[in-house]
């Protein structure tokens, strides 16, 4: 146990999924996992441990934001043994060629700060995925003829984010999205040498203003998850 994940040791898998919301952690272990088992819910935070195509798997959510997902990601890497975290997030697209619904593989993570600025400090360290996953998503989404894009996102503090100039140099440089944990993820990966990785489903655009509703965010995006499963165990 931890102050924030309930679950006894052995009870977490070294593969772990995790989306911001702990509604699509529970939707995505009910759809893709067989027997899945709740094995944590301190603060509604929901994590699932079952079985995909005979490995151990463990969905759970990250909640909103790097300063959540470090406490997860943290915990699940230091106290339960976790090697890879993939990330499986909604995201906001730059790029007029990216449509609502694609499907992006982030190569590496921008940002202006996330919860290693304070080890990092002058360094603009480079977030990147695991080169492996990153290899074997894009693999697994070519065969499922979802309409991928492989390359750089930014990971935000922010979801109102004020500052349109920034937007703009980002898709001047061609970031193809906007979400707000990956960075921290891959950070903290490569500090504890685990394998990360983030598949992300477009669900707004910052162009053209189209949105997904909500329910489609928490349970709609199969593609990402079956991506995610493939890629880990490549
Ligand atoms: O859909 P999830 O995984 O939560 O990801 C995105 O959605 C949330 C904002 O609505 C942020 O967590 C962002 O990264
Ligand atoms: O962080 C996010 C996630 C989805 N869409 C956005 O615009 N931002």
């Amino acid at each position: 146990m931890t102050p924030h994940i309930r679950a006894a040791k052995g009870e977490i898998a070294e593969t772990v999924l995790m989306p911001g919301d702990p509604l699509r952690a529970k939707w995505a272990a009910e759809t893709f996992l067989e027997s899945p088992r709740l094995v944590n819910d301190v603060r509604g935070m929901l994590g699932f441990t079952g079985m995909w195509n005979g490995n151990e798997v463990t969905i759970h959510g990250s909640g909103m934001g790097m300063p959540s997902l470090s406490i997860y990601a943290n915990e699940l890497i230091s106290q339960y043994g976790a090697k890879t975290l993939i990330r499986i997030g909604s995201c906001g697209a730059m790029q007029k060629d990216v449509a609502i619904r694609d499907v992006i593989l982030a190569m590496t993570a921008s940002t202006i700060s996330t919860p290693s600025r304070g080890i990092l400090r002058e360094l603009n360290y480079a977030p990147c995925a695991d080169w492996t996953l990153l290899k074997a998503a894009e693999a697994a989404a070519l065969a499922k003829a979802s309409n991928v894009h492989v390359g750089g996102i930014y990971s935000s503090d922010v979801f109102y984010d004020e500052r349109p100039d920034l937007t703009e140099q980002m898709t001047r440089h061609g970031v193809l999205a906007v979400e707000m944990e990956a960075a921290e993820l891959y950070t903290l990966a490569a500090r504890h040498d685990c394998r990360a990785l983030a598949v992300l489903t477009v669900s707004d655009h910052l162009l053209t203003h189209e949105a997904l509703p909500s329910e489609d965010r928490q349970s709609s995006f199969g593609d990402m998850v079956e991506i995610a499963l493939e890629a880990a165990f490549a």
